[in-house]
């Protein structure tokens, strides 16, 4: 471990996390990675402080989990579940304490037999018989445990799996982008094991108590048994002390607690490696990859690279795990410990050498106290880990609460919108007051001191260079990100001050770079405008006005096709092509026309991917009458579309939009900036024109001149 030495001027944000801050952050190597941890100043020279800062997270994170009780109180068709599964783990941990009572009986018996040279059969017959049915209860209790926990843990994953999706929908986008909450969400999510946080916390709390059951009626019963027993209480506390000092030498492993701390890699080949691996997994790279004739290359790239980082890389977790974790060497109490394990085999030796008519007896009380012994540091060993795990578990109960109060870097306003539903459909006036914006984390900006007005009903086009901030623009009506500089006016209101949901649903968007839902085409559609998702109609109409209809109408499954299904058919591990296997011919065309499953996959084209985007937003902006939508953004909506597409999108929305105010950003002239009420020329952030179509041309600025340009090619 070493510290870094560089960058003590480095700027320090107050409360904030600065890795170059030599004197609050720890830096380890980690393979690959680097690691670095703030060090709390006022606690580091304290010897067991982190012990006493554990304790108070238990004491932050208490309250979590008796929330976490609650919510899974409240899923009521699980009570009698619940109530059976307490129960059985209830007899679970009385079973130990009752086989050691039957034992205890036996003992009694042996020794009778040593003294009186007699033996009760009948209680002899009992002991037997209580024996095994004391085994089959157990097996039966761990097969009704083992029905219960499916349909118990299955619950609370799906309850639970309602309220993660909760937290990831309410998030804006700058917050959903910040790699510290998507870490934060993925860790609420997992809880980095197989089961559900709620589960595993939920068997964990009663696992503690169980144990500590098991404890107290073993302690009780072997006392009670060992008490007339010679050289029972000497073997008993021989044996404790063995399993007690391997619970000394086991310590806490010194896992990442939830601090501050944060992990990078600057191993270029590391990262290199990283990509090119997603580049030969996922199917989006697959045609270019094809078609580039990558393969030869990026494989010998590959063998290249690996070779050169050598084997200490993997995921961060996966080598921390093993470098840090699992690399203490082998200590020499560790050594001792194996060799205390013979203690009580070398006690009973000497005491037969000192008495030997006691022989039988003793070693009766050996068997029993070295099983006992073994059962009970069993139940001590869990009880330790279970409490040692418990911090961590309750932290993940934290995490899964917190995540639903992550702040939104957007901040929702509080006034209602449009005070008039009726003067909405009429469209909404638009002003941008001296607006500058930089993305988060970047130093550039990509609007500067833009103005400009837009009445009520009025179309302006947004023309200019690539990357000059067309785009950005109509983020910011939308309020995806809030403008650095500047403010923003809906109909005379500070778009900040509005209700965000509200704002949201008077505007209808199209962006640039659209997706599609991995959900079927309807869906695709229905979604522009989710109140009124379940009418057929309206989907219909808007996809006849996107210019869709007739190509999904082509498809084999219309309306339900997926474009990309997102839960994949599943086969066995038969390398394709097999024909035969053992002597049998064997083909998966059986299974998959049993199944009804296809290898098929749609695929759409540019132009037909771009209908359907359109459709959507058709759906919420220009299908309905009663529609609240005011204002209709489109950014570059006919990129895709060929020219007859594109002149009969455009005489469609005229046509459609009513009165509703209308901007665009394009980079197309004619169809549309002769019709424009207003023209934005940009360029570098900045908006260096502006006025009508033909108010520019008389400019003779750039405009003019890019007109002039396009207008050329068709003469
Ligand atoms: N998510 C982002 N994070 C950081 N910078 C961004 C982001 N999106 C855009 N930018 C930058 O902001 C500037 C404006 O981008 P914008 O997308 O608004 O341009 P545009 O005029 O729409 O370009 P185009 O004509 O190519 O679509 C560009 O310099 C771009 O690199």
């Amino acid at each position: 471990m070493k510290r870094r030495g560089k960058s003590r001027g480095a700027t320090r944000r107050k409360g904030t996390f600065d890795p170059d801050d030599t004197t609050r952050v720890k830096h380890t190597r980690v393979g690959v990675w680097d690691l670095y941890e703030e060090i709390t100043p006022e606690l580091q020279n304290i010897p067991g402080a982190s012990n006493y800062e554990r304790f108070l997270e238990w004491k932050r994170d208490l309250p979590y989990v008796w929330l976490m009780l609650k919510d899974i109180s409240s899923i009521r068709r699980c009570w009698p579940l619940f109530f059976s599964y307490f129960c059985v783990e209830f007899a679970l941990a009385l079973m130990p304490a009752m086989n050691l009572w039957f034992k205890g009986q036996l003992l009694t018996i042996v020794q009778r037999a040593v003294e009186t040279r007699t033996v009760d059969k009948n209680l002899l017959m009992q002991i037997t018989l209580g024996v095994i049915l004391c085994k089959l209860i157990m097996r039966l209790l761990r097969w009704v445990k083992l029905k219960l926990q499916w349909p118990l843990s299955s619950s609370l994953k799906q309850h639970f799996t309602t309220h993660l999706f909760e937290a990831r929908a309410r998030l804006d986008v700058p917050t959903f982008e910040n790699e510290a909450i998507q870490a934060q969400l993925e860790a609420a999510s997992t809880g980095g094991g197989h089961f559900s946080i709620a589960w595993g916390t939920f068997t964990m709390l009663l696992g503690v108590f169980t144990t500590a059951v098991q404890l107290i009626s073993q302690v009780s019963v072997l006392w009670h048994t060992l008490s007339s027993q010679m050289d029972g209480h000497l073997l008993a506390a021989v044996g404790l002390f063995q399993s007690l000092a391997e619970v000394v030498q086991w310590k806490s492993r010194g896992r990442l607690r939830d601090g501050v701390w944060a992990a990078t890699t600057k191993n270029h080949d590391y990262i290199k490696l990283q990509g090119l691996k997603r580049l030969v997994a996922f199917s989006e790279h697959r045609k270019e990859f094809v078609a580039g004739n990558m393969a030869q290359y990026t494989l010998a790239l590959f063998k290249h690279l690996a070779t050169k980082v050598g084997p200490n890389v993997g995921e961060f977790w996966e080598v921390y795990e093993n470098l840090i974790l699992h690399g203490s060497p082998i200590s020499v109490t560790w050594i001792f410990n194996a060799a205390l394990g013979e203690l009580p085999q070398i006690v009973f030796a000497l005491r037969a050498v000192q008495y030997p008519s006691s022989i039988p007896v003793s070693l009766t009380t050996l068997h029993l106290v070295s099983q006992s012994v073994n059962t009970f540091s069993h139940s001590v060993w869990r009880l330790i880990e279970q409490t040692g795990s418990i911090a961590d578990q309750i932290a993940s109960v934290r995490k899964l609460y917190d995540v639903m109060k992550i702040p939104n870097q957007v901040v929702d306003g509080t006034i209602p919108f449009p005070e008039d539903e009726q003067k909405i459909r009429h469209g909404v006036s638009l002003e941008f007051r001296h607006v500058s914006f930089k993305y988060p984390g970047s130093e550039e900006f990509a609007l500067h001191d833009i103005s400009f007005k837009l009445k009520q009903g009025q179309l302006c086009v947004i023309v200019g260079d690539n990357g000059s901030g067309k785009s950005t623009i109509l983020k910011l009506i939308v309020r995806l990100h809030d403008p650095t500089e500047g403010e923003i006016f809906v109909d005379g209101k500070d778009i900040r001050t509005l209700k965000l949901a509200d704002l949201r649903q008077a505007i209808s968007v199209l962006f640039q770079d659209y997706t599609h839902f991995p959900l079927t085409i309807r869906d695709n559609i229905a979604l522009g405008d989710p109140q009124h998702a379940e009418d057929e109609d309206r989907i219909r109409l808007a996809a006849r006005l996107g210019g869709s209809e007739d190509f999904i109408n082509k498809l084999p499954d219309g309306f339900d096709t997926y474009l990309d299904r997102p839960v994949k058919d599943l086969y066995g591990g038969l390398p394709e092509g097999t024909k035969t296997l053992f002597g049998r011919s064997v083909d998966y065309s059986a299974v998959r026309g049993a199944g009804e499953m296809s290898s098929k996959t749609h695929g759409l084209s540019g132009g037909q991917m771009q209908r359907l985007a359109v459709s959507r937003t058709f759906m919420r902006s220009v299908v309905s009458d009663d529609s609240r939508v005011g204002l209709l953004l489109f950014d570059e909506p006919s990129a895709s579309l060929d020219p007859i597409a594109e002149h009969d999108l455009f005489a469609r929305l005229r046509e459609l939009r009513g009165n509703k105010t209308m901007l665009f950003s394009s980079h197309r002239f004619g169809n549309l900036t002769r019709h424009a009420d207003l023209i934005l020329y940009m360029r570098s952030s900045h908006i260096i024109e502006t006025g009508t179509h033909d108010e520019l041309l008389k400019h003779q600025g750039d405009y003019a001149r890019i007109w002039n340009l396009q207008a050329q090619a068709f003469l």
